[in-house]
């Protein structure tokens, strides 16, 4: 087996440590010659590069590892980027939040008004780091988990079609790990789904085990009482915020009983309820940087100030083991049924063939081929025009410098109730995002 090379963009991100970590005890089936960090924030980057350092000198020290804020030096000779940069950092996260919030409008990271001036922000950042991968290493994947993925993949789709990147995300099989707890099943990957939509946007369809048992009706009772508020193994799952989400899925469940949603379906279908739900002082962004955030640069610099790193661990949950798989099954053409963002080109039969869509994909080593989910139902085929009508502006926008399409993007959100409430936000999310955004008119 191939030792694999591997860079992380976003070094600086409270996900890289668990990926190293993850990485490091993977060797048998993913082994690893060399690891690199990359991160345009030296200062962000420091503590996580010299904690790794350390963890990785003692768990395995025949991994090459270094860190740096150099692109050539970061880019060159990888076999993989593993991408999960957040342009703007979490107090830009606080105003994606806060601002919409003001207005009376959901605040959330990847959803509504927030992710779109999110998606505004990270297009430009992605496709920095996938023309610094084109450039350095030709051959390589990025796979990325820069989110909103929605907007990031329709962008990466329009801007660079002929690029080897994959845009993921960890929701589903989150929500899969809590099917195997309900069911009773050691592993998620005991189960085999039928999934479709956009990205934070979607329904199972049929959850069978390998033996082709039907295993929908046990969710179905479940989530018809509980939605999926059942024990967790990742811990920011604990919080309260991720609590009141799953047990939400119950209402957001109730409108398909034929299907299981995917719980960020909330924000669209309930917005009324997550307002008056939310603290416009004291948002997620708020939550996270009180915890995980500060949990994970305290815990590199305990590590490095002992100058080890023995009888600590960092978290490292099915958002690792995910974007680990997916490289496995690239580098070693495991065919594994993985849930990826891809173009649609038919997978969804009555939907458009351009919108970025997520499905159940074969993975080999000439990427991903999507399976077909058939033709869906007017309730969701509905909800998904409206929904890729957004992420589409929001990148003609940025493409065009269109203030007319950016406010079209947000009107048209479900999340928003008028056109005047949505030039509101938007006015003060272009005030907010000056630094970021490239001008409009
Ligand atoms: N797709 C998913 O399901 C999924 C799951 C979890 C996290 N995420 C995403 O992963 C990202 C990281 O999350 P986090 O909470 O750890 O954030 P974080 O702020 O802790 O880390 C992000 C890092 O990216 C760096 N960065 C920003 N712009 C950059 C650029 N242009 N080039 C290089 N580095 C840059 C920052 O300096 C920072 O160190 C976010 O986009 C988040 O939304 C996605
Ligand atoms: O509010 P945050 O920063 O904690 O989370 C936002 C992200 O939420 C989802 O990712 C979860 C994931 O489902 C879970 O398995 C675990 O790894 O934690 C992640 C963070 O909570 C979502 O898929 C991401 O897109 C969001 O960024
Ligand atoms: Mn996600």
């Amino acid at each position: 087996m191939k030792k694999q090379r591997i860079v992380i963009a976003g070094g600086g991100s409270t996900y890289t440590p668990g990926i190293v970590a993850m990485l490091a005890d993977n060797m048998e089936r993913f082994p690893i010659a060399e690891i690199k960090l990359y991160d345009d924030l030296a200062e962000r980057q420091e503590p996580i590069g010299a904690a790794c350092e350390i963890l990785l000198r003692e768990k395995n020290p025949d991994i090459q590892f270094s860190y740096t804020t150099d692109p050539e030096e970061a880019f060159t000779n990888v076999d993989f980027c593993m991408a999960h940069i957040r342009v703007g950092l979490y107090a830009m996260r606080e105003q994606d939040e806060k601002i919409p919030l003001k207005h009376g409008v959901v605040g959330q990271e990847t959803c509504g008004p927030g992710g779109i001036a999110y998606g505004m922000r990270s297009i430009p950042g992605v496709l920095e780091i996938l023309d610094y991968l084109e450039t350095y290493s030709p051959d390589a994947w990025m796979l990325n988990y820069s989110n909103p993925a929605a907007i990031v993949a329709e962008a990466t789709r329009r801007l660079r079609p002929d690029s080897k990147i994959i845009n993921i995300c960890d929701m589903p099989i989150a929500i899969e790990s809590i099917f195997a707890d309900i069911l009773g099943l050691p592993s998620r990957k005991d189960l085999v789904v039928r999934y479709y939509g956009l990205n934070h946007f979607g329904w199972w369809t049929s959850v069978t085990d390998q033996a082709g048992n039907n295993l929908m009706p046990r969710l179905q009772e479940f989530v018809a009482k509980d939605g999926y508020a059942f024990e967790t193994e990742d811990f920011q799952h604990k919080h309260p915020s991720w609590q009141a989400t799953f047990k939400k899925a119950k209402d957001v469940y109730a409108l398909d009983p034929k299907t299981l949603p995917n719980t960020y379906l909330k924000y669209y279908l309930y917005p009324d309820y997550e307002v008056a739900h939310s603290n416009p002082n004291f948002t997620r962004a708020n939550e996270v940087m009180a915890t995980r955030e500060k949990d994970v640069f305290n815990l590199s610099r305990e590590i490095i100030a002992k100058g080890t790193a023995v009888g600590t661990s960092f978290h490292a949950g099915a958002h690792a083991t995910f974007i680990i798989d997916l490289a496995c099954a690239i580098a070693f053409n495991t065919k594994e049924r993985m849930l990826l963002i891809v173009p649609n080109n038919g997978a969804i039969e009555n939907f458009g063939k351009d919108a970025m869509v997520e499905v159940p994909c074969l993975v080999g080593n000439q990427g991903p081929e999507p399976l077909t989910m058939g033709t869906i139902p007017t309730f969701q085929k509905g909800l998904m025009e409206q929904q890729v009508a957004v992420e589409k502006l929001v990148v003609e926008a940025y493409i065009e410098g269109s203030y007319q399409k950016l406010w079209q993007a947000m009107t048209l959100s479900k999340t928003v109730p008028s056109a005047s409430v949505a030039q509101a936000i938007l006015d003060d999310l272009i005030e907010a995002n000056r630094e970021f955004w490239p001008e409009l008119s």
